[in-house]
């Protein structure tokens, strides 16, 4: 089968376009490229395919074969892979997820995509739509204690469930021991994306983040719009945020006027190759 690796701020997917490959079990697929010595080395696997309602679909699978309603990286790459190669030639094109049609806008350079601007769409705050089981209609600045450590956390969906952690230093945070258990904790039915964010000032932000079904991954995209969101809620920032992950930068912007968070950042190409299964 054959696969392109990109990679956006260094979340890196195996994508495979369906207009050309067959793909019978996509949760399969998805845990053997993954795996760095039998398979590709990933954090998961991304479908590029036909749509009825948009010009193209994203199909997005974790690490763990757990398929996500939405990738923001991955959605950047996407964009990057259908221009590059030719599936479009529109430098707006409108790509279906699971969590709705989102709208993207491509800066393009000697014919290829440097830059791709994504409308997110709305952010979720209601808790039972996350989900979160908590005892408010809004998780704002909610403590939970993990592992005998009280934490205070605000959750967001941007379509996937994210829960997003204010602390003062997250270059020395244990993100291996205490990512599981935020990800598998009880109150999130269907687990959880969680990030672990430093303020820098009200424009800039620092994030470490452990991923439902990959683990700590370099960047999120969905995760850098939760972050962001939350941290206006919480009074930390405003305006257009910049936040640094440890893969690069994504500029992140939530519109009060439509209520809809764009995020800006780089796609790229790392190699292309064939993989037997
Ligand atoms: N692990 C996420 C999907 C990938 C999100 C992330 N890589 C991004 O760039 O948004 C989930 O299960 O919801």
């Amino acid at each position: 089968m054959k696969f392109t690796k990109m990679q956006g701020i260094g979340n890196d997917y195996v994508y495979v376009n369906c207009f050309e490959e067959k793909v019978e079990d996509p949760a399969a697929l998805a845990k053997f490229v993954s795996d760095r010595h039998f398979g590709i080395g990933s954090d998961g696997l991304i479908l590029i395919k036909p749509s009825k309602n948009a010009d193209f679909t994203m199909d997005m699978y974790n690490a763990d074969g757990s398929q996500g309603e939405m990738c923001g990286n991955g959605i950047r790459c996407v964009a990057k892979y259908v221009y590059d190669k030719g599936l479009t030639d529109q430098q707006q094109i409108s790509i279906e997820t699971l969590a709705g049609i989102k709208y993207l806008d491509l800066t393009v350079e000697d014919g290829k995509v440097v830059l791709v601007r994504v409308d997110m769409g709305e952010p979720e705050l209601i808790a039972e739509k996350i989900p979160v089981i908590a005892d408010s209609e809004k998780v704002i600045d909610a403590p939970i204690e993990i592992d005998g450590t009280t934490y205070h956390m605000t959750c967001v969906s941007m379509g996937n469930p994210h829960c997003v952690v204010f602390m003062d230093d997250v270059e020395n945070f244990e993100i291996e021991k205490t990512g599981p258990l935020f990800e598998n904790y009880k109150d999130f039915p269907k687990r959880i994306n969680t990030e672990f964010v430093k303020v820098i000032d009200e424009h800039t932000l620092q994030m470490r983040v452990w991923e439902r079904g990959s683990g700590e991954t370099l960047a999120c995209g969905t995760g850098a719009c939760a972050t962001a969101v939350a941290a206006v809620l919480n009074g930390h920032c405003n305006g257009e945020i910049l936040i640094h992950l440890l893969g690069g930068d994504l500029k992140i912007e939530w519109d009060k006027e439509t209520n809809h968070v764009f995020m800006t950042g780089p796609a790229a190409i790392s190699f292309e190759g064939e993989i037997n299964l």
